[in-house]
């Protein structure tokens, strides 16, 4: 790790890929199905390396994965490097991203953590994302406001109760961390789904960053058509 003083943080990504996509149940993982031609990885690597405020792009797949080879990534280079250290989880797997640029990272750099699995990350995301968080002490994330009624259910899927939705937000991606704050919290954590958590964990609190549902996960087969038409009419902003 390179030495904590730094008033010019670099902002590097870190892209999580080394999933099965067992909810998408399809033959490829899902971060190579096709999406308009492209693996669907492709979609928010090429937005990563296009942003002006990334210094570096890191996709961390799996140790064996044989399919990243298969396809052409060479007009993304130097920019967006490839590391083969992905974990049995989702957190392992960033972790070991963390890991494997400890030479590179100082302490006090900024990492966007982003799914693979969300191709429809724009532009704007990250510009607000970056803006948002620059002088925050801990950090942050994309997330939008609940706008549903929530009901929490029993076993036989019964409606226990209504679950007050004011201040509560669903996360997205990009999360935004300085980079020891992050790996320490994960070295910490145990059973989380995204980083904010283990940052939370730490008795922290980080920063919600308002998005938009057009940075959707996708997790299930449905998700990839909403994907597909949320690029094709994309026209500016969404
Ligand atoms: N061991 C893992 C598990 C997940 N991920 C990545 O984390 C992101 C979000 O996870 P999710 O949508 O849950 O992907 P999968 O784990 O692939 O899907 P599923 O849970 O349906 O198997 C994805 O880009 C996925 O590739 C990862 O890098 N390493
Ligand atoms: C990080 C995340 O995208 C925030 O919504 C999400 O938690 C990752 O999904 P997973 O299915 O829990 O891996």
């Amino acid at each position: 790790m390179r030495a904590m003083q730094n008033f010019h943080p670099k902002h590097f990504a870190i892209v999580p890929a080394a999933g099965s996509g067992s909810r998408m149940v399809s033959d490829l993982p899902k971060q190579y199905l096709s999406l308009l031609d492209k693996p669907l990885i492709r979609h928010a690597l090429e937005t990563l390396c296009a942003a002006p405020e990334i210094d570096k792009v890191f996709v961390v797949l799996s140790v064996g994965d044989a399919l990243w080879a298969q396809y052409d990534w060479s007009d993304l280079a130097p920019k967006l490097v490839p590391l083969f250290c992905g974990g049995a989880t989702r957190a392992d797997s960033v972790l070991a991203g963390l890991r494997a640029i400890s030479a590179e990272a100082a302490q006090s750099d900024w990492v966007l953590v982003h799914d693979a699995a969300r191709p429809c990350l724009a532009p704007w995301h990250i510009d607000r994302l970056v803006r948002e968080l620059a002088h925050d002490e801990v950090g942050g994330l994309l997330a939008v406001p609940v706008a549903d009624t929530l009901k929490r259910a029993d076993t036989q899927r019964r409606v226990l109760q209504t679950v007050p939705r004011d201040s509560l937000w669903q996360a997205q991606t990009p999360q935004m961390f300085r980079y020891v704050m992050l790996r320490r919290a994960l070295e910490g954590a145990r059973d989380v789904t995204d980083e904010a958590s283990a940052i939370e964990a730490a008795g922290l609190h980080p920063k919600l960053v308002q998005g938009d549902a057009t940075n959707l996960k996708v997790t299930y087969p449905l998700d990839l058509h909403l994907a597909e038409w949320i690029l094709k009419n994309r026209e500016g902003r969404a």
